[in-house]
């Protein structure tokens, strides 16, 4: 039997690399010494900007009820769930509403039905047959069968639906589901926007994803997402090492008596200078790219392909201030309802959406009616002017920015880079090209961590097992 490894390597310290750290342990027990390698704070994509003395969401900020991994990680680190406040929604086309929420559900329901017909409900049916299909990840992982490709990995949960999804775009998809062009631009657009801050050209598959990132009973942690992160770094006992890989190199050590060992050589950037290590097993959380994690991997043979992997600027604007309602046709301020304002795809629009939010400290009010001047949160492709600014708002106390090279920039057709880039090297974020959300990094540690277990031990059967939804039908 093969000894485990001595030392593993996490590089990045964002949902997927502390969710790795935690899954790491759980398979390869006590004995392995642990480091993620952070370059800035714990957390990464989730984080929080201070308000006047309360802290907001600034990047991921919802979960989805059937994330189930975020749901285990919630309850297992003892933390509490805040569910978003509830406003109404209007859909603005650049010049007018072109779809109100009502307070009353059976208008709601009325409007609905008048505007789209049945594409609401036949949407709902579309992302639950979609979703279904999704779930079966974590049947297959409980069972402790990992995937050495992204594409085995969505093969195996939806077969060549979820291949398609990929390759068109939710346009193209929900057209050729039959859906009318008008609710694709006026309800599914916007919900683009406001998830990904692109249109309709994404793929498929982050399509539906976003759709079901507009269903009810999303939640957050309360105290802030970025808490799960520190929470699972320190419940794996995985040591936090701040620097930024520039380096990885593949490296052999002979063994006095015994066979050579293979290892991987990392460098890394400190404030005192440039270090490294050597570790057993690396597995890369965080998006490879000269923009992203610029780390260069040296001496492979063969050599790593580069992949290209453009992300998608978005910008998180949080604005404490009075809405100027005439902005969007409303010249009485009281007439104005709405918490959370969407747009359609019209290019003089400067803001992808905008929406009253709530301290993360906070379970919300539960009111429907956004207070006259409350915490806005404004997603832009690009930073705000202050003219910009002063259209949005009649007037403000504080105003803060944070820009994110925040998802992949989505097209069709989608492909996706690999898991595995050398023996013992994995790479978690490749998946984030099907579609990017706090669960799919946490099922990617998850794949990567029971990969790099089964190869280490050379269990061939618990990876890419074909047909595993018929084999499980008779397992409990
Ligand atoms: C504005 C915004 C809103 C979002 N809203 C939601 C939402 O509501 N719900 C949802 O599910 N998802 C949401 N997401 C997406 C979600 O936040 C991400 O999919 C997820 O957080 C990605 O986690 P990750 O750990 O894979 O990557 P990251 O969080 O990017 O973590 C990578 C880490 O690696 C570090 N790093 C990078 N390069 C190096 C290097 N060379 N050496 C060492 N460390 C390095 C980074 O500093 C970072 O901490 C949102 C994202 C943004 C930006
Ligand atoms: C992975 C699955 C099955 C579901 C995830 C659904 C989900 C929560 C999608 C949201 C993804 C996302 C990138 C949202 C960004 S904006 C979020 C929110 N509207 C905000 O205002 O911050």
């Amino acid at each position: 039997l093969r000894h485990g490894p001595s030392r593993i390597a996490v590089v990045g310290g964002g949902i997927g690399g502390s969710a790795a750290a935690y899954f790491l342990r759980q398979k390869f027990g006590h004995g392995v010494q642990l480091h993620v390698l952070e370059k800035a704070v714990v957390g990464g994509r989730l984080d929080t900007l201070d308000m006047e003395g309360s802290a907001y969401e600034a990047g991921g900020s919802v979960i989805h009820p059937l994330n189930l991994h975020m749901k285990h990680f919630v309850k297992e680190l003892g933390l509490s769930v805040a569910s978003p406040q509830g406003s109404l929604a209007g859909v603005y086309n650049g010049e007018e509403f072109v779809f109100e929420e009502s307070s009353w559900s059976f208008i709601n329901l009325l409007k609905l039905l008048w505007h789209y017909g049945l594409n609401p409900l036949r949407m709902s049916m579309w992302v639950e047959d979609i979703l279904d299909k999704f779930m079966r990840i974590y049947r297959y992982q409980m069972h402790d069968y990992a995937f050495s490709s992204n594409e085995r990995l969505l093969h195996a949960l939806g077969g060549d639906d979820f291949a398609r999804l990929l390759n068109q775009s939710i346009d193209e998809a929900m057209q050729k589901a039959g859906f009318s062009q008008k609710f694709i631009n006026q309800v599914v657009c916007p919900a683009m926007r406001v998830n990904y801050g692109q249109g309709v050209a994404i793929n498929g598959f982050v399509g539906a994803v976003s759709l079901a990132g507009a269903q009810s009973g999303l939640w957050s942690v309360k105290g802030g997402n970025k808490l799960v992160c520190s929470g699972l770094i320190y419940s794996s006992k995985a040591e936090v090492i701040p620097g930024t890989v520039v380096s990885i190199e593949p490296k052999t050590r002979s063994k006095r008596g015994g066979d050579p060992v293979k290892l991987y050589e990392v460098t890394y950037n400190t404030s005192s200078g440039l270090t490294g290590d050597t570790y057993d097993i690396v597995v890369i959380a965080a998006p490879l790219g000269r923009k992203m994690a610029d780390i260069t991997f040296r001496n492979f043979d063969p050599p790593i392909p580069e992949f290209r992997n453009p992300y998608h600027q978005t910008v998180t604007t949080l604005v404490h201030g009075r809405l100027n309602t005439s902005f969007f046709g409303y010249r009485d301020p009281q007439a104005f309802h709405f918490g959370a304002i969407f747009t359609t795809d019209n290019p003089k629009l400067f803001i992808n959406s905008l929406g009253v939010v709530s301290p993360v400290g906070d379970t919300g009010t539960g009111g429907k009616l956004p207070l006259p001047s409350a915490v806005w949160k404004v997603f832009s492709n690009e930073e705000l002017t202050k003219e910009q600014l002063g259209l949005l708002f009649s007037s403000y106390d504080s105003v803060k920015v944070k820009p994110w090279l925040a998802y992949p920039q989505y097209s069709t057709p989608e492909k996706l880079p690999p898991i595995v880039l050398h023996e013992q090297l994995y790479y978690l974020n490749g998946l984030e090209r099907a579609a990017s959300a706090m669960e799919m990094s946490a099922i990617a540690a998850r794949n990567a961590a029971l990969l790099a277990f089964h190869r280490w031990h050379g269990h061939s059967a618990s990876v890419d097992q074909e047909d595993l939804h018929e084999k499980l039908k008779t397992e409990l």
